[in-house]
């Protein structure tokens, strides 16, 4: 009996997804036929086998990832074109790469799309119901507290802890190449990167509390490797876990929360003399849930530590992985990395950077801009039609999963031109409306309404950092070093990234 209920459910929930194939297919959109319960999974992991074999390390700038990293999306926009459907058995997804469509998502202000709901349960520990992960009145009345906290104002008055972070990494590397002789050292750059981001996003959401912060983010950094160790998460093909890494997961939950809840505990004696209050992430987001209607007394706990939780995980290794992109790129071109010393050196006083100069950094932004439109870490911008939605001239049907692929419109040679797989950072220099045929082409940190709440705080970290890098150190790609960019959650370099520096 219970075997008939679970296979009456499953073909109920099977037919549903062939409905929505169905009122695509009548708007012209068409799309591999789907295999009856697995819809097109055999088909992706068959493409994927044959990539793996083809795959090539050989050519790195010009290589583009997507067609070894996720090749059956790549295979059917051959076949079908900008927009398809495909199905993984009981998901109808839509794929979106038509610029006019992206345009068109960019300027829907709706609630109807939000984050896919099967794509975020499985982060659920790591994220909570915060600003990521919620959808709806929830979402929006979230990113509307967080957001004043990432307006460039605010961002700027963080440069100087920003500086502060970055020095620990200096002085290692300098240490390293001394220790080596005092000529040059080959470091592995991820791991520094990732403790100066990581280091940042302490200070900037704990402030007073920052040692307690650093301790929070090394739980929360075991608890996302133990939920994302398998990429099949996002496409909801491998959700199966042991009961004891369940376990695991659960206790480090649970030590997250009252790790976060003794800070804020600690935060409201300290602000019983409200003018002795610190004003960081972490005040703010308790401001804004306590003084809420919205968020209610019951829950406001809750709201905290995920919105804690959730900027820990949005910002840290984003900007990390960016760095290690960047450094990867600057090391196969010499010539930026001395256009960068001679800018820091016009820009900077004393070579570091300040509210003031930060924006006058061009070259750098260049730089920057240039890595993440090869290079961009998060691969996809994807929703769930909540409700039946209309994009430009498509009725996407309630429960459709919608996905445009990053890289892939980063390197469409109908938006970027015939050297859009060349490293060109020269091509942002009178910004992304001119690099690109279209600016809604150029999507690293994503479209529309949830676009990105930490750009600012993100592109000021790299300029930052990267200016004090290049100021100091010059270097070159390690013969070690091994191209091969691969897809945990975030798109980056699987060997991680290895150079050779010298002092300047
Ligand atoms: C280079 C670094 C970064 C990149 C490439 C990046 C990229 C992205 C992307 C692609 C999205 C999804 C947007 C969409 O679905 O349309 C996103 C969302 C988000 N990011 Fe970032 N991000 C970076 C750094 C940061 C930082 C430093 C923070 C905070 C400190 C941050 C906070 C967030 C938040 C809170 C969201 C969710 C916004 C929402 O759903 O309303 N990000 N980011």
């Amino acid at each position: 009996g219970v075997v008939c209920y679970v296979f009456h459910q499953y073909c109920k929930s099977w037919l549903k997804s062939r409905r929505l194939r169905r009122k695509l297919c009548m708007q012209g959109i068409r799309g591999p036929p789907p295999s009856f319960l697995y819809g097109n999974v055999a088909e992706m992991q068959q493409i994927q086998l044959q990539a793996k074999k083809t795959r090539s390390h050989s050519e790195i700038v010009g290589h583009d990832y997507t067609s070894t990293l996720f090749p059956y999306l790549d295979h059917w926009r051959k076949e079908y074109g900008q927009i398809y459907t495909y199905s993984t058995g009981l998901r109808q997804h839509l794929y979106v790469n038509d610029l006019e469509l992206v345009k068109e998502m960019n300027q829907l202000n709706t609630l109807h799309l939000g984050k896919a709901s099967y794509m975020t349960k499985a982060l659920r520990p790591m994220l909570g119901n915060g600003v990521i992960r919620a959808n709806g009145h929830l979402w929006a009345h979230q990113r509307k507290i967080i957001a004043p906290e990432f307006f460039m104002d605010k961002v700027k008055g963080m440069v100087g802890l920003m500086v502060e972070s970055t020095e620990p990494l200096l002085k290692k590397w300098e240490t390293i190449i001394e220790a080596e002789g005092g000529l040059r050292a080959e470091i592995n750059v991820d791991g520094d990167l990732r403790s100066v981001s990581a280091d940042v996003i302490a200070r900037a959401c704990f402030g007073s509390s920052y040692a307690k912060g650093k301790e929070i983010f090394a739980k929360l950094r075991t608890l996302q490797t133990t939920i994302i160790n398998k990429p099949g998460i996002v496409f909801g093909l491998n959700n199966s876990r042991f009961l004891s890494t369940k376990k695991k997961i659960s206790t480090l939950e649970r030590e997250v929360e009252l790790l976060i809840w003794e800070t804020v505990e600690g935060r409201q004696q300290e602000c019983v003399d409200k003018s002795s209050c610190q004003k960081d992430l972490m005040q703010l987001i308790l401001e804004g849930a306590v003084n809420d209607a919205y968020v209610g007394k019951a829950s406001s706990q809750q709201f905290i530590v995920d919105n804690c939780k959730n900027i820990y995980f949005a910002g840290h290794e984003t900007t990390a992985i960016t760095a290690s992109w960047c450094l990867m790129l600057l090391a196969l071109h010499p010539g930026w990395q001395s256009r960068i010393q001679a800018e820091v050196a016009q820009v900077c006083k004393n070579g570091l950077p300040d509210a003031d100069s930060i924006s006058r950094l061009k070259t750098v932004t260049m730089v920057i801009q240039e890595t993440m439109r090869l290079y961009p870490p998060a691969a996809f911008v994807s929703r769930e039609a909540l409700k039946e939605t209309r994009i430009g001239n498509i009725l996407v049907p309630k429960g459709v999963f919608i996905w445009t692929l990053i890289p892939t419109l980063h390197r469409d040679p109908d938006l970027w031109g015939p050297d859009a797989n060349e490293f060109k950072p020269e091509r942002f220099i009178n910004g992304v409306s001119k690099a690109c045929k279209s600016p809604q082409g150029y999507i690293p940190f994503g479209l529309g309404t949830r676009l990105c709440l930490g750009k600012n705080f993100a592109m000021v970290q790299l300029k930052v950092l990267l200016s004090l890098i290049v100021s100091r150190f010059s270097f070159s790609l390690s013969p070690s070093y091994r191209h091969s960019p691969a897809f945990r959650m975030l798109v980056e370099p699987e060997h991680g990234v290895c150079i050779h520096i010298q002092r300047i």
